[in-house]
């Protein structure tokens, strides 16, 4: 049984950070999510992949309680997601999500100023030099401090990724969800982001689309297809040339990195895409 959950009685040690068991989730019109089961363990970074369409965003949607599963239990350090308040689930986890908001009249430093909401209350708000000081540690690593008084709405899709990214690291969170982190991103704020991300040394888990990204800074990989997990494991486990093409449909030759650490993903680009089974 799970037990209940106190902010004072954070159990580090005794469970997973995050314990999925038998969750299904789906509409009307079709089942999404089929008996997925998985644990991550505290600070690990997890990636979770899989093609367009199979259910990633949902899956975190789950996680992060936007949505509540059909079937299945959903547990975090052992507690049971649906029994936290909202506050000290506001405290654990920050989410990221693919398209963050929109229609905000804020400066990028206002906004990020929000990400401090979780720690403080009504009665008793940080002291202002303790935000701006906050804030602007985290504009510049993130390496957005000349963007600070840019309004948040006119940034480029990169830039506001960076800054929902900058806002969930003031939230100061054990358990950081991601939906596409490095969506938007080039190639080098791509790597910077997953590597600020992996130096952070709290439990992430991030739905990722890149294949080789995932194989270098992730510790474990989740593999969905149609709904279901297919794979879950260390890359070099997880992510063969056969896997790739049955759950991808494509041709790829898959080789250890030159720095030896870690699968390299080559596609052949010529051949056509197979058809899924
Ligand atoms: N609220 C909903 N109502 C109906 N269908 C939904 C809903 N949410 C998701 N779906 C469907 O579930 C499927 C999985 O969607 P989801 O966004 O989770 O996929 P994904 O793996 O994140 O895809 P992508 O890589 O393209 O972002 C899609 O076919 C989507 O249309």
């Amino acid at each position: 049984m799970f037990k209940s959950f106190d902010d004072n009685q954070y159990d580090c040690e005794s469970s997973p950070h995050l314990q999925v068991e038998g969750l299904s989730w789906g509409c009307r019109e079709r089942q999404v999510l089929h008996d997925v089961g998985f644990t991550v363990n505290h600070g690990e970074f997890v990636g979770l992949l899989g093609p367009n369409g199979v259910g990633k965003s949902t899956l975190l949607r789950c996680l992060y309680r936007y949505l509540i599963p059909q079937q299945g239990r959903i547990a975090l350090a052992g507690t049971e997601i649906g029994t936290i308040s909202r506050r000290a689930f506001a405290r654990q986890v920050a989410v990221v999500t693919q398209h963050g908001p929109s229609g905000f009249s804020m400066t990028v430093r206002q906004f990020l100023t929000t990400g401090l909401l979780a720690h403080s209350s009504w009665w008793q708000r940080l002291d202002r030099r303790d935000e701006s000081a906050r804030v602007e540690a985290v504009l510049q690593r993130v390496k957005l401090a000349s963007l600070a008084e840019h309004h948040f709405d006119s940034l480029s899709g990169g830039e506001r990724q960076r800054v929902l990214i900058a806002r969930a690291l003031l939230q100061q969170p054990r358990l950081l969800l991601l939906d596409e982190p490095t969506n938007h991103l080039d190639v080098r704020y791509q790597i910077e982001t997953l590597k600020l991300v992996r130096s952070l040394g709290i439990t992430v888990v991030a739905s990722i689309h890149d294949l080789n990204l995932a194989s270098a800074y992730c510790d474990r990989i989740l593999l969905l297809s149609e709904g279901a997990l297919v794979a879950s494991g260390l890359p070099q486990q997880v992510l063969t040339a056969d896997r790739i093409r049955s759950v991808y449909g494509v041709d790829a030759r898959v080789d250890m990195h030159p720095n030896g650490r870690y699968p390299r993903i080559t596609y052949d680009y010529q051949k056509p895409a197979y058809a899924l089974a």
